[in-house]
């Protein structure tokens, strides 16, 4: 803001000026224009920097912008080009900078001022642009503009990232570095449109920490964190880039695997088995860790991802019910 302030006393300063001088205005206005273009946006910026609350403050300063906008107006007898230039830029900034509320007042407070300042020098009209008035001019229409438009752009290109951040975090597990329930459930909508369209094998497979509970019991929240961080990892590890791995919540875990017919997911679910086997945080504490897995593949009659995981969970159900630590597939 301190930078575009100063770029903008700067520009305004040279139409005006120009103005000033055409219409023989005294010594003290050129003064005040100086004060205005050279000392206003230092003493603007230490305002703001030392308030407790700098949004307010600097609100109020493009409000003063503004009402400094319609004195310099009324002292150019309304001189149609600077005049209609600097107005404009004036209300279209404050537009950008704090929405209609803010552009409503900066107009009042230029239109206010204007008058008095009007009023006061005898209602003064120079509708005459010399060609030296418009040549000074000129620098502030192209080179303000084009300011206004890479300042526009990087604060669009700031909140595209922002919100692209935005929308991960929403799509991820707040403790691992996995999927949520919510994007696995997108993942799994969009597999089943794609096999409603063209058949195929896909699969959907059930995780389960066995007696996490009892880890969390008997070494403490924090191991039971970092084990839930190793799964989480081993899942990443033993599956494809087009395979989603998502954490549901607690110890349970799903992972989609597209075009994965139920003898290969098998495979895969025993490789993580075997991982599970070997996770060295519990080995620090003399504790084997085992895992339960269920697995569905996806069949004509399921429509719904409720279907699906359903027919997963019935499966992982059937694998703790036969004793844990195995894999169950429908
Ligand atoms: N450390 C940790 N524990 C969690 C978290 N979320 C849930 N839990 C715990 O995970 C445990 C889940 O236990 P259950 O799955 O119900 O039971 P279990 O002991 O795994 O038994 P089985 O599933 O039958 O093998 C509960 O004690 C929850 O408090 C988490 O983010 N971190």
């Amino acid at each position: 803001m301190y930078l575009m302030r100063i770029l903008g006393t700067l520009l305004c300063f040279f139409p005006i000026l120009s103005v000033l001088f055409e219409l023989h205005r005294p010594l003290w206005t050129v003064v005040l224009l100086c004060a205005n273009a050279f000392v206003w946006p230092t003493l603007a910026f230490l305002r703001a920097r030392n308030t407790a609350n700098p949004l307010q403050t600097e609100h109020q300063n493009l409000v003063f912008d503004a009402g400094a906008g319609g004195l310099w107006i009324a002292m150019m007898a309304a001189n149609p080009l600077p005049s209609v230039v600097i107005a404009t830029i004036l209300l279209s900034d404050r537009l950008s900078a704090g929405g209609f509320t803010l552009m409503r007042k900066a107009a009042l407070t230029l239109l206010a001022v204007f008058l008095l300042v009007w009023l006061v020098l005898g209602m003064p009209l120079e509708l005459h642009v010399t060609q030296r008035t418009m040549f000074a001019t000129l620098p502030l229409i192209a080179i303000y503009m084009l300011a206004l438009s890479v300042l526009t752009d990087s604060i669009a290109s700031k909140l595209r990232m922002k919100s692209r951040e935005l929308e991960r975090i929403a799509m991820m597990d707040p403790l691992l570095d996995i999927a949520n329930r919510r994007l696995l459930e997108k993942r799994i909508q969009y597999e089943l449109d794609k096999l409603r369209a063209t058949p195929n094998h896909s699969s959907l497979m059930f995780i389960d920490i066995d007696n996490f509970k009892e880890v969390n019991d008997r070494f403490g929240h924090k191991v039971g964190d970092a084990l839930l961080v190793t799964v989480s990892k081993i899942l990443h590890i033993a599956t494809r880039n087009t395979d989603t791995p998502a954490r549901l919540g607690g110890d349970e875990f799903v992972i989609l695997l597209p075009d994965t017919p139920s003898d290969v997911a098998y495979d895969v679910a025993t490789r993580i088995m075997d991982a599970a086997a070997t996770m060295t945080v519990l080995q620090e504490h003399a504790f084997k860790c085992t895992l339960s897995i269920g697995i569905a593949s996806a069949l004509p009659g399921m429509h719904t991802v409720t279907d699906w995981l359903k027919a997963a969970d019935d499966a992982l159900y059937q694998a703790k019910r036969l004793g844990k630590n195995q894999i169950y597939s429908h």
